[in-house]
């Protein structure tokens, strides 16, 4: 703690800022609001202050360079309305806390020493030229994050600086009144830390900037490589610091980069509900947020109905060891392997000599394509043409075949019969068209006209013959391109192409399989494998995990539908992914960077991917040299007591760091029935509340677990629970029922596990769900089972938890 006298120095200084802060929006409050009348006065008037005029060429130019002054006019109003207006947002969020950190530098060369004070934007005196309070996010406010007191850098576009900083200091501040200030020694002290991680979570997340940790600030101010991976332990900050990196790429590349270019993959749709007020929070426009399954979706448009990846998660707990079960395991896995990504694209190699798959155009039940025609015509082209592009070659071709095709179709005989029944706004429309070439521009003569012709059956100028002639051929040419548009789209979509089938003739005998891949290795229950792939696409369903190597096969088939705009891309959660859904990712945005955090001792998905480590395929995607790894051990989230228990059940656990944050340990109840699991849980619910804590979360293994949960506990009368299921959109506060896959990502400050019974948890594959749903708890853990306890707490040393007596 400071002493009084520097105490009182800061209370004043605080007070100049917030009364400096004062009079500037009082200044800019009027200018905002006469900006936006000027802007709408402009708009409402826009047209009685340009002459139009567009009888002669002169006059056509004169009006032209009115509308453009006129335009540009209201274009500069604008944006000097929505700056004045963020200048005025930024200052009403620093009055409610203009700064949080401080710190003193003695840069080399210099005579004195600058004090820094850093908040969540910048403010500049009236002089222009102090600043009174830094951006977290410029260079000199690095070193907050970066060191303690002593020689400190930093780096600006001109080079480094060095100097020694003198003193390092935070604030905690509320109504313009100090709270409380710590000097630390260490980077940023642990006292704040402490405070700000005590408290209960929001139903949202909150920004981190005021305690940003050294390491979390390298994965922020990361602008070099090409591809960041972060590996990081459960609860160490992995997401918060993915969107202040967000918020830094914004501050940092203003000038370019808006926040529609930076995409977020989430692990599901309420995960973006629960991370979307961190950026507004610090002044910027969230990002766009996705998740992967909303891609696909997109991509595959209607023609295939997919599985979500919670479906398959559920398939994989919940179904028992049959041979279906197998090979659809086996299935998965490969299906996600580099051998399967290569085995694809060597099968495309192949389909550039044999083997293409094309759907004839059909019309009126006849072809006017045929399949025939079309290979004919696909491997007459050049054959080191690269595939997409013959693709391309033969779509143009389509269109040109459609066009003859089109024409010669105008004679037949059904089109004359379709005239007999058009109505009259078709005539109408004819007439309107021909009559146009004839230059009639008298819109009131021309509406009479047609009505006078509709009214008696006039249907046209009768001393001229010629147009009875011009007006059947209009007709015809007007019914047949209607009939052959949506052959046209059909074409323009690449529908010519027989996807499904080019994916089922891959799933074949393993000896054709090695043939058509290059000689890739099919894997265990091949035969089997093939079956349950075609038996499903068949009813015209996907499984999931066809469906990245069917859109990857798509795509290299039909080219790249790529998004050149997008220049970051975020993926949380990243060890979800499969290689294969990196590739894919990787082609579908090659303009960005990607930020992939994760979490392998939390891949709860078969076809989960090794972020960290020489192993990690990831690092090939974009090749070591573009790569950066960055490791988080320490878990910020939980309870010491919670981390040294839920740690040691990973292998790998002991790497992980609990940061110093006391509480109680662990709780295990084991109960004798389901009544009596009723009567717990909803007595120890009441106790947690009442103690005050106002997140609860029962984590169940899957959906259906959750359902039972609910049903349980609202029959014995456990007030307010909600069910929370893949379909509920946004993150609420509350006492929840949840399965562990939809927690993943978010906190709670109480977690009971619904049953850690041997029953429920007991493959080894389950390990690493059950950490996931356990790590969720900020504060409190309680574990239940009406069985054995699951081996994963069985073999865990007694003192990491308490045991809770049967009553
Ligand atoms: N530097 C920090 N200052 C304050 N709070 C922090 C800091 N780092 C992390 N936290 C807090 O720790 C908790 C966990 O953070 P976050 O959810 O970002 O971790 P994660 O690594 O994404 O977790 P998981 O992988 O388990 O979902 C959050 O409450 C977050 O606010």
């Amino acid at each position: 703690m400071i002493n009084e006298k520097e105490w009182n120095q800061e209370q004043e200084r605080l007070d100049v800022v917030t009364e400096k802060l004062k009079e500037r929006i009082a200044e800019i409050e009027p200018e905002v609001a006469e900006l936006q009348n000027q802007a709408v006065n402009i708009r409402k008037q826009f047209w009685e202050e340009v002459t139009v005029n567009t009888s002669t060429d002169e006059d056509f130019e004169e009006t032209y360079y009115s509308i453009k002054q006129q335009e540009a006019l209201l274009s500069e109003r604008e944006r000097s309305y929505q700056l004045r207006k963020q200048q005025s947002k930024s200052m009403k969020r620093l009055l409610h806390v203009p700064y949080f950190g401080r710190i003193d530098f003695h840069e080399d060369g210099m005579r004195s020493t600058e004090q820094v004070y850093i908040g969540v934007s910048s403010f500049v005196d009236s002089d222009g030229m102090s600043f009174l309070i830094y951006d977290w996010r410029t260079p000199i406010a690095s070193m907050y994050y970066d060191y303690s007191p002593g020689a400190a850098t930093y780096d600006t576009p001109a080079g480094r600086v060095g100097g020694t900083m003198e003193l390092k200091r935070q604030y905690q501040i509320s109504e313009s009144k100090l709270r409380n200030v710590f000097d630390t020694t260490v980077t940023i002290g642990d006292q704040l830390l402490q405070q700000v991680l005590g408290k209960s979570p929001d139903s949202q997340m909150k920004s981190i900037v005021a305690t940003i940790q050294k390491e979390q600030n390298a994965i922020i101010r990361n602008d070099k490589s090409r591809m960041l991976i972060v590996q990081g332990v459960a609860g160490s900050g992995k997401t918060s610091a993915a969107l202040q990196r967000v918020a830094y790429l914004l501050y940092k590349y203003r000038e370019w980069l808006k926040a529609n270019q930076i995409v977020l993959f989430s692990p599901n749709p309420m995960f973006n509900s629960y991370v979307s007020t961190v950026l507004p929070e610090l002044g910027e426009e969230n990002m766009q947020q996705t998740t992967f399954q909303e891609y696909l979706e997109h991509e595959l448009g209607t023609v295939l109905s997919l599985e979500d990846p919670f479906d398959q998660l559920e398939y994989v707990l919940t179904e028992q060891s049959t041979r279906e079960y197998e090979t659809r395991l086996k299935g998965i896995e490969y299906k996600a392997s580099t051998i399967f990504l290569q085995a694809i694209r060597n099968y495309v190699e192949l389909l550039s000599q044999r083997g293409m798959r094309f759907k004839s155009i059909r019309f009126r039940d006849r072809d006017l394509i045929t399949v025939k025609q079309m290979e004919t015509q696909f491997y007459s082209y050049e054959p080191t043409i690269r595939l997409a592009n013959r693709v391309g070659l033969l779509q143009e071709w389509l269109l040109k075949e459609l066009t003859i095709l089109e024409r010669k179709e105008r004679d037949m005989h059904w089109v004359q019969e379709e005239i007999n029944y058009l109505d009259k706004e078709h005539y109408a429309d004819v007439y309107n068209d021909l009559h146009k070439e004839r230059g009639v521009f008298d819109f009131a003569e021309q509406y009479e006209e047609i009505q006078e012709m509709l009214n008696k059956k006039n249907r046209r100028d009768e001393s001229d013959f010629d147009y009875a002639e011009q007006e059947e051929e209009q007709l015809r040419r007007m019914v047949v391109k209607e009939y052959f548009k949506p052959l046209r789209k059909q074409v323009k979509k690449m529908l010519f192409i027989d996807m499904v089938g080019l994916y089922v003739q891959l799933f074949d005998k393993e000896r054709a399989y090695w043939t058509m891949t290059n000689e890739a290795m099919a894997p265990e229950f091949w035969n089997d494998i093939c079956e349950q792939t075609k038996e499903k696409l068949s009813q015209l369903e996907l499984f999931y995990e066809d469906a990245t190597p069917y859109l990857y096969l798509k795509e290299l088939v039909e080219g790249v539908r790529t998004n050149t705009d997008v220049r970051h891309v975020f993926v949380d959660e990243g060890q979800d992914y499969s290689m294969f859904q990196y590739e894919y990712l990787k082609k579908l945005f090659p303009r960005a960077r990607m930020t992939v955090l994760g979490d392998f001792g939390q891949a709860i998905f078969t076809h989960a991917t090794e972020l960290y480590g020489i192993e990690s395929p990831l690092i090939q995607l974009y090749g070591a040299s573009e790569t950066d790894l960055i490791r988080l051990a320490r878990s910020y989230r939980s309870t010491r007591e919670i981390v040294d228990f839920t740690k040691s059940m990973l292998p790998s656990g002991k790497e992980i760091v609990p940061f110093e944050r006391s509480g109680k340990k662990p709780n295990l109840s084991k109960v004798d029935s389901r009544a009596q699991l009723a009567m717990c849980l909803a007595e120890e619910i009441a106790t947690l509340q009442t103690e005050g804590f106002t997140s609860i979360a029962v984590i169940t293994k899957t959906a259906a677990e959750s359902m039972d949960a609910y049903d349980l506990l609202t029959e014995h009368g456990c007030p307010s629970v909600r069910l929370i299921t893949k379909q509920t959109p946004t993150f609420e506060q509350g006492t929840l029922i949840i399965p562990a896959y939809l927690a993943k990502g978010v906190e709670f400050d109480a977690v009971l596990i619904y049953d850690a019974s041997s029953r429920t948890y007991h493959r080894e594959s389950e390990r690493k769900l059950f950490y996931t749903a356990c790590t969720r708890a900020m504060h409190r853990l309680l574990l239940f089972a009406t069985d054995d306890w699951t081996p994963f707490i069985q073999t865990l040393d007694a003192s990491l938890y308490d045991v809770k007596s049967s009553t």
